[in-house]
């Protein structure tokens, strides 16, 4: 990390933090009063999400349905697998409760991201203490890419959209798979609202009704 000067502030993004059992130890370590930033969504969108990405890599990897079952006849999900194990946030957010009181926490909706940026982000400018200068002013929605772009980035004159490996289209999930991993992970997403004092709604099944993406084919 970069030292601060007065005036400044360093960020710094790493997907991984907020599952790495040693990372919230070591993070107070080095800066107790840091701020913390975390963008969650609705889990089983977010294996998806993950699955797809693998997919892209290695093409030859089981199905989804394969992957998300101990045992597919008994029901039994495999939890231990990283795609699910991930979208377990109230266990990873146990961990940080350890060494960071929840006011120096601030949780996104990547949900509301995609629909309302500019409220999410005067949320995050709020919470970094910030003046609110990113506004509605600074994003406009691309229906092709099915996401919100910035309109004219500082340094560019032109407009900046999420890159190629944001909002692949994810595979068809048998819809059963789907149901029962929302039932699966309901007792888990109530826990984290409950910690997060914030419901992210994500048993409204509006996700799940996005699956597969077939509007941004
Ligand atoms: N700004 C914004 N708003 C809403 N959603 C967003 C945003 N940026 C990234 N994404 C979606 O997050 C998914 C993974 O992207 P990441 O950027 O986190 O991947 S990475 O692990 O950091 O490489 C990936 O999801 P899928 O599109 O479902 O694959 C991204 O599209």
């Amino acid at each position: 990390m970069p030292s601060t000067l007065e005036g400044q502030i360093t960020m710094e993004k790493t997907p991984s933090y907020f599952v790495t059992n040693h990372a919230p130890k070591r993070i107070h370590a080095m800066a107790r009063g840091v701020k913390l930033i975390i963008v969650v969504r609705n889990p089983v969108t977010r294996a998806i999400s993950d699955y797809t990405q693998t997919l892209s890599k290695k093409p030859e990897i089981p199905t989804f349905e394969v992957l998300a079952f101990r045992n597919r006849t008994l029901g039994l999900i495999d939890a231990s697998w990283s795609a699910l194990r991930i979208g377990i946030y109230a266990l990873h957010l146990e961990r940080w409760t350890q060494h960071f009181p929840l006011s120096q926490m601030h949780f996104v909706s990547g949900e509301r991201l995609i629909v309302d940026p500019a409220g999410e982000m005067a949320k995050v400018q709020d919470f970094l203490g910030l003046k609110r200068i990113v506004t509605d002013k600074h994003f406009y929605f691309n229906k092709t890419k099915g996401f919100p772009c910035l309109k004219k980035p500082e340094d560019s004159s032109t407009p900046r959209c999420l890159g190629k490996s944001k909002g692949r289209t994810h595979p068809r999930i048998d819809p059963d798979v789907i149901r029962r991993l929302h039932k699966f992970f309901k007792p888990f997403n109530m826990m984290f609202y409950q910690m997060t004092g914030q419901n992210f709604e994500w048993e409204l099944g509006g996700e799940a009704a996005r699956e597969p993406r077939s509007s941004r084919d």
